[in-house]
């Protein structure tokens, strides 16, 4: 028997399963204005900086917005990709996108790319998935390592949006992915292939986006999933314990941050007499200004400055086959049960 529905009745679509990767977000432009409107959104979270509004504000806004903008527009600038004239971080995460969705072409299953901050926006593709009939939707926060500033922040962000929706979709989100084999198996490929025909380099350093140290006091599993990921990375590898380092990167503010810190330790390597380093970043899913900028430039240049002769970036899994094959298979593990 078939329904018959009132001529003025909303449009009913099949039912899909929606998938949204979510990275972190980006400036539209190197220019200081797009700059500024970047990193007032991303600083003003508080899930990134916890201290109190009334403490905080006439910091950003006093000091941080009107000298960063300029600072960091600069280090965009090294890196921007003219051809398509984005950043690194949003070619890779929509290359990653268009890649995942041809492996679901057969199966009602829409893939959605979308930024916590700046474009396109987490609200704009939960709409947009909505509206192609998705009312199984599966977060997929491209952090391997939980944070609250990171994973927490993109799912506060897809629930604030659902608390303004009558019918909210069923939501699945992605646990932290730092202990799985899929993604340990792409690094450690990943590391084998930057450094195949190439002499062994004297050490290899694992490099994380530091987080303020207090946040591990608080009880946030940060610093362990990625202590757990190098492990697993130099485990993986057979690689010597004694020439392998995880360190943390991108200080923020004059607080203590997670240590050690990378550049003292590259710093102190190659005055040590270390001359060669490979260098990999499992924490970013994507390359992006802070490996690209801040690694494969200027970490290469503080080890050759003091000594050191070789330095290998290894790039991030980007949208390689072994990074969709990762994708692909934690997407399946999550949808069970929905496909
Ligand atoms: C991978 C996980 C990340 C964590 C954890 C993280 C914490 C964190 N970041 C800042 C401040 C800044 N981060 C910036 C860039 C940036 N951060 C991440 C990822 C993590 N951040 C990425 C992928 C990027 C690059 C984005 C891109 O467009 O390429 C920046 C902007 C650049 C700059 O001005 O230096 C800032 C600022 C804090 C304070 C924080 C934890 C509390
Ligand atoms: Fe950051
Ligand atoms: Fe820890």
């Amino acid at each position: 028997m078939t329904t018959v529905l009132p001529p003025d009745h909303p449009t009913v679509l099949n039912p899909r399963i929606g998938v949204l990767l979510v990275n972190l977000g980006t400036p539209d432009g190197y220019d200081t204005p797009s700059m500024r409107r970047y990193l007032a959104e991303f600083l003003s979270d508080p899930r990134v900086i916890e201290a109190p509004k009334w403490l905080w504000y006439p910091i950003l806004h006093g000091i941080i917005l009107t000298t960063r903008p300029k600072k960091s527009g600069q280090a965009y600038r090294k890196i921007w990709m003219r051809e398509t004239n984005e950043s690194p971080l949003r070619f890779y995460t929509r290359e990653q996108s268009n890649r995942l969705a041809t492996r679901f072409e057969t199966e009602n299953v829409a893939v959605e790319w979308a930024m916590r901050y700046g474009s396109p926006s987490i609200p704009d593709k939960l709409d947009a998935l909505l509206a192609a009939g998705c009312h199984r939707i599966l977060i997929l926060p491209l952090y391997p390592q939980y944070s609250a500033a990171t994973t927490a922040s993109v799912q506060d962000t897809v629930f604030a949006h659902l608390a303004t929706l009558r019918r909210q979709p069923a939501i699945r989100t992605l646990p932290s992915f730092h202990d799985e084999p899929s993604y340990i198996a792409a690094l450690a490929n990943s590391v084998r292939d930057s450094l195949k025909g190439a002499e062994t380099p004297d050490h290899l350093l694992c490099s994380f986006h530091g987080m303020p140290r207090e946040t591990l006091d608080k009880g946030d599993p940060y610093h362990c999933f990625c202590q757990k990921t190098g492990r697993l990375l130099r485990d993986a590898l057979g690689w010597p314990e004694d020439r392998f380092t995880v360190v943390f990167q991108s200080r923020f503010g004059p607080k203590e941050w997670l240590q050690p810190y990378a550049e003292p330790t590259v710093r102190d390597l190659a005055k040590g007499g270390t001359k060669s380093i490979a260098m990999i970043s499992p924490g970013f899913v994507s390359d992006c200004v802070e490996t690209l900028e801040e690694l494969a430039i200027g970490l290469k240049e503080v080890f050759e400055e003091n000594g050191g002769e070789h330095f290998t970036y290894i790039p991030c899994l980007n949208a390689t086959d072994a990074s969709i094959d990762m994708l692909e298979s934690l997407t399946r593990r999550e949808l069970s049960g929905w496909l």
